[in-house]
């Protein structure tokens, strides 16, 4: 269970401070599976970035199982980590090396750190790397260097590397912008087909909407950093829609 209370975050720009995010309160149960919406430069990232530690906001909490990990010493925070995958736009894996070896990566959070350096992963790590690489259908290409594989399996690969994690939680920050829409689909599928049969609470910021209705259980829409929305998707009316994206004049 994740509860994010008060949560705002201001950068100091050039240009003077900018808010983020604003005055951001929701729960997420385990098992939940979150469509994050929203504009460009609507916060999403960021509020994303600050559920793994990965920024520190300036006010707020983020409680997971009643611990707040922003104000976290930075052995508890790797730990919390261990159990958070991230999934990227860009796929973020090594090109020159195998499936395997960037699946494998995923466990690096359960090795000593000179285990880790010296790639000497146990065979549990390897069972386990080999599980998820079957799981997203990519068994035959267990081999084969990551740069020679198209861009839809290469986010496999992402998906299969924050599986090996074991997460509790996956999140995934616009996992299908570089895809095609059935691609896009794929994905989606898979993290959904994770959330239902492992329970793995998923949060996703994604940019197409029908994605987040199609897929999602909750949709959380955010605009100029502010939660404006946080409901089922069937109750997400087109006039929010258009407050969401701010389509129309009166509400710029
Ligand atoms: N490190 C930073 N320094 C200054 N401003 C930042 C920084 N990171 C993000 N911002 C600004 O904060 C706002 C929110 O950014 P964020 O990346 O969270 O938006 P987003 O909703 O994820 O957008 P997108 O859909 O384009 O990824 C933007 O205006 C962005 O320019």
């Amino acid at each position: 269970m994740i509860e994010v209370r008060d949560l705002s975050h201001v950068f100091q720009t050039p240009r003077g401070a900018f808010q983020a995010l604003a005055e951001v309160s929701l729960a997420i149960p385990r098992g939940d599976f979150v469509a994050i919406i929203g504009r460009s430069g609507a916060g999403k990232s960021t509020f994303l970035r600050t559920l793994n530690g990965l920024l520190t906001p300036s006010r707020g909490q983020v409680l997971v199982h009643g611990t707040d990990i922003t104000r976290l010493p930075k052995r508890e925070l790797q730990k919390y980590r261990r159990r958070v995958g991230f999934i990227f736009q860009q796929f973020n894996l090594v090109p020159r090396l195998s499936v395997l070896d960037n699946v494998l990566h995923g466990r690096l959070g359960y090795l000593p750190t000179w285990r880790g350096l010296l790639g000497l992963y146990t065979d549990h790590d390897y069972q386990i790397a080999r599980r998820e690489i079957a799981r997203v259908d990519l068994a035959s290409k267990e081999t084969a260097r990551v740069d020679t594989l198209s861009g839809g399996q290469q986010q496999r690969v992402a998906i299969a590397r924050a599986m090996a994690q074991e997460p509790e939680l996956i999140l995934a920050d616009e996992p299908a912008a570089n895809l095609d829409p059935v691609l896009s689909e794929e994905v989606m599928r898979i993290l959904k087909g994770f959330n239902e049969t492992l329970g793995v609470t998923v949060v996703v910021n994604i940019h197409t909407l029908e994605l987040a209705r199609k897929y999602a259980r909750r949709i959380v829409a955010f605009r100029r950093g502010r939660v404006v929305f946080d409901g089922a998707p069937e109750a997400l009316g087109e006039d929010l829609v258009d407050e969401i994206y701010e389509r129309k004049e009166t509400w710029a």
